[in-house]
């Protein structure tokens, strides 16, 4: 399968970066995968239509390491290759580009804390019970980090005000995503023996791997749901 890839340096962590990606190419593409570190899509028009588009976020020393690259099936891939060296080239730039631009702009947005805890197997959602739009939607225990807080701190106190339980927040899992207005979402993992009650919530839910599936994600939360699927199995991060 031909590809062509480019490759970026960016000044800000990699969560962002893939966060920023997803954003730009949302844009022109259908998001396939999610991961930390991976974000693939298929193009849905032409000339590359069915064409993988695919961004990979790797943390350096030196900064992320943003790679481009855009593999499509071909019957020649060497004369394919040389006819569409330039378009091809030209959309890897904008896409990096575009993710550069965003991630500078994002890296100081405000941050929405998302906890993901799983026990046996089952990660905890909550439904939401206001405002009317989002009424009856699932997210994660979560809320927005106070200025001079921590993001693990507005973890521990939006777990105790949510859902009445101490949490011992973990690492951040998944990529960022940008929520309208241009805040962050971003998860940590974390560890509670205790009952979770639904405090704010209409309710509150332990759901399996195959029972992610059935509620109705908020847009964001539902990006994540490749993340929540990996964590739940075992194989997160
Ligand atoms: N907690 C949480 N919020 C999420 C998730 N996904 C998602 O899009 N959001 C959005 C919904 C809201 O617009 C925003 C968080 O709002 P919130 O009402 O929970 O925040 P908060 O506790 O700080 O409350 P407030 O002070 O803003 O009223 O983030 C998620 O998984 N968990």
């Amino acid at each position: 399968m031909p590809a062509l890839r480019t490759t970026e340096l960016i000044d800000v962590p990699a969560r962002t970066v893939a966060g920023a990606l997803i954003e730009v190419i949302s844009k022109r593409a259908h998001l396939v995968s999610v991961s930390a570190g991976q974000i693939a899509a298929v193009l849905p028009g032409q000339p590359f239509r069915g064409a993988r588009l695919t961004g990979t976020c790797a943390s350096t020393p030196a900064g992320t390491m943003l790679t481009c690259e855009l593999s499509w099936l071909s019957p020649n891939a060497f004369v394919d290759g040389i006819a569409v060296r330039r378009p091809v080239l030209s959309l890897l730039g904008s896409v990096a580009q575009g993710t550069r631009t965003r991630a500078v702009e994002l890296v100081d947005a405000p941050v929405i804390v998302g906890t993901a805890i799983v026990r046996d197997g089952r990660l905890l959602a909550q439904q939401r019970a206001f405002p009317e739009d989002v009424a009856g939607m699932w997210e994660l225990p979560g809320g927005r980090v106070e200025p001079g807080e921590s993001d693990q701190a507005a973890v521990i106190r939006e777990c105790q005000e949510e859902l009445g339980i101490t949490v011992s927040p973990g690492v951040a899992i998944g990529p960022d995503v940008v929520l309208p207005g241009g805040k962050l979402l971003r998860i940590y993992e974390a560890e509670s023996a205790g009952d979770p009650v639904a405090v704010e919530h209409e309710a509150v839910r332990w759901l399996s791997q195959d029972e992610l599936g059935d509620v109705e994600w908020l847009p964001a939360d539902r990006i994540l749901l490749p993340v929540f699927r990996d964590l739940v199995s075992g194989y997160a991060r």
